[in-house]
């Protein structure tokens, strides 16, 4: 009995991942293509109607009235938000969702964009997608765009963004000028740099545990329509490391971005934007029918040297169709030409749908066979680290976005007391080392991360132990917050949701 059991497991198990491509072309494209189009038939509503703006404050009471409520209740519960785990832009299902105190956050609009300001006013939920769809048409653009269209601004704010013009910009948080959260008293609370200084520099990287995100006011900065890219193949690791470091420091550029398609073959990026395109060719990038970015980034390799002009949402969204490289593993035809020209207006599957439908079998393989991390390290620290990723794990493409971290007060700050130029590494994919173990080599590559000042991207995976965790992120300001608002009542701590013991 067991047996047939386990053989017809074993089955299903391989039914559900070598021909998971069935499932995603023929059902959950067209799904994905639904739901974009109901959301953006709803946002052209609500612009047309002008209603956003208004309704704000009737939202957040509504927040407001919930955390009452919670009160009212008991409090013995800590709080959430009421997001679904499977709409998370991460591997994993917040498992915590199941036993916490659910608060709705229904805030899904761009309440404002000031000129005179130079601000965009956003509620929580309103995506990258959604904010270039506003801003770029308008001449405007937020200064970091996180790249897939799906991330939102609470989430990018209460954990973080990076995108390739953080070196000159920072991260998400360091574009962003205030917020408004519901406290766990039910009080709305503002702060800024000017205005309660303290609590705008605890809240990134919080994760929802000292308020709820309301609304955050943007900096925004004067867009051009097109981005001239330039694309520089390196040939050693030296030479990569050596270019990216300099075009990241020198600031020359305001796009800056490596891809490492082995240890020593890379192509480094550095992108401006432009007005117009006279006498040269455009390349538009996210058309369905163009092929997956980091493949197009490849072939420079063998072609050498060039540059190219890209309209900048197309830029903006160039990780989106292939969600990096990942889709090849979902839809491995996915890049094949007729495959591109009859169905790649539906890519990419929503991350969403793809969460809601995994099955058991696809969610055991991408814990136990698959890395999704985000190493934030000092560039002077990129080439071990790339020679540590290198020997544990073996995946490529790797990508390298670098980003200028300010010493600011928080949970993430350089060791010494200037600002230093980090580099995201970005692991993706299977790893093709024999001896891969998620564990022991995850915690392996954040022992190498801890050891020179790093820090891990919070949407990933962390095996740290609490006390590691809090060696690696400073909760100095953290917990003073965390006891004046009384958030030790109302919301976890922070490694009880970022933590895998927390996560399905
Ligand atoms: C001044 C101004 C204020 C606005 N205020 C609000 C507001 O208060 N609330 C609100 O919700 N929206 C607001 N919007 C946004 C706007 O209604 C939506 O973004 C609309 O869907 C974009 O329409 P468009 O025809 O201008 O898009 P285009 O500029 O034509 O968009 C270009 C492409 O972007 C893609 N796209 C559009 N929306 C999305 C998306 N959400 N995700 C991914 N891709 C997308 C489409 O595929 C389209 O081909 C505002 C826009 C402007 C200009
Ligand atoms: N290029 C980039 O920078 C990329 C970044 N990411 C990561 O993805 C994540 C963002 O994904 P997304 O799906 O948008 O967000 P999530 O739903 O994953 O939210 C991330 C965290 O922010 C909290 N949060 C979100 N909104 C609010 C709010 N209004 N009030 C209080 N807390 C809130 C959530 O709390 P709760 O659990 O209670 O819902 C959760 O802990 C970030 O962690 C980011 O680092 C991923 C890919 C690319
Ligand atoms: C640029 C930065 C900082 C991060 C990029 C991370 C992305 C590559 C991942 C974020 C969420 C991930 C998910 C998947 C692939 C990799 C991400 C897009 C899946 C689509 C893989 C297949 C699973 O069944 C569902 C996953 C959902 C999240």
């Amino acid at each position: 009995m067991t047996t047939t059991t386990t053989g017809f497991d074993r089955a299903l198990q391989h039914l559900v991942v070598n021909y998971r491509w069935v499932f995603a072309s023929f059902f959950l494209l067209p799904l994905s293509f639904l739901y974009e189009v109901w959301s953006y038939a709803r946002n052209w509503l609500v612009f047309k109607l002008n209603t956003a703006p208004k309704q704000h404050n009737k939202k957040v009471q509504y927040v407001q009235r919930q955390v009452r409520q919670w009160k009212e209740s008991g409090g013995n519960i800590p709080m959430c938000t009421a997001r679904p785990g499977y709409q998370t832009m991460s591997l994993r299902k917040p498992k915590y969702k199941n036993t916490m105190y659910n608060i709705h956050v229904n805030l899904v609009d761009v309440l404002e964009v000031n000129e005179e300001k130079q601000t965009v006013r956003c509620e929580p939920l309103v995506t990258m997608g959604q904010l270039t769809a506003t801003l770029n048409p308008l001449g405007w653009t937020i200064p970091v765009v996180p790249e897939l269209d799906d991330l939102t601004v609470g989430g990018l704010v209460m954990g973080t963004g990076v995108e390739s013009t953080s070196h000159i910009y920072g991260l998400f948080q360091h574009i962003c000028v205030s917020y408004e959260l519901v406290m766990g008293d039910g009080s709305v609370v503002t702060c800024s740099k000017e205005n309660n200084p303290d609590l705008f520099y605890a809240v990134p990287w919080s994760y929802g545990t000292l308020g709820l995100l309301t609304a955050a006011e943007i900096k925004i900065i004067p867009a051009k329509r097109y981005v001239k890219l330039h694309y520089q193949p390196v040939y050693t690791l030296d030479d990569a490391v050596g270019l990216f470091a300099k075009e990241s420091k020198s600031k020359e550029h305001q796009f800056v971005e490596g891809l490492m398609f082995s240890k020593n073959e890379g192509v480094i990026m550095t992108g401006d934007m432009v007005s117009f395109s006279k006498g040269e060719t455009i390349n538009e990038i996210g058309k369905w029918y163009k092929p997956w970015f980091f493949l197009h980034v490849k072939k420079f390799l063998k072609k050498g040297p060039g540059h190219e002009v890209i309209p900048l949402r197309d830029y903006y969204h160039r990780h989106t169709r292939a969600l990096f490289w990942e889709v090849q593993d979902i839809i491995p035809f996915g890049n094949n030409i007729i495959f591109r020209y009859l169905f790649g207006w539906m890519m990419p599957p929503k991350v969403s749908l793809l969460k809601l439908t995994e099955t058991k079998a696809i969610t055991d393989l991408y814990e136990n066979h698959h890395m999704i991390q985000d190493f934030l390290i000092p560039v002077s620290a990129l080439k071990e680290a790339i020679t540590v990723s290198h020997k544990a794990v073996e995946i490529y493409p790797l990508w390298l976005c670098p980003f200028n971290l300010p010493n600011d007060p928080g949970m993430v700050h350089p060791a010494a007391n200037n600002e230093e130029m980090y580099v995201d590494l970005g692991v993706y994919g299977v790893p093709k080392t024999g001896n891969f173990d998620a564990v022991k080599t995850t915690r392996h590559m954040e022992d190498f991360i801890a050891s020179v000042h790093g820090f891990q991207m919070l949407y990933a995976d962390s095996f740290r132990t609490k006390d590691e965790f809090r060696q690696m992120f400073d909760h100095s300001l953290y917990d003073i917050f965390r006891k004046k608002y009384n958030a030790t009542e109302a919301f976890p701590d922070v490694y009880n949701k970022v933590s895998k013991a927390a996560r399905i």
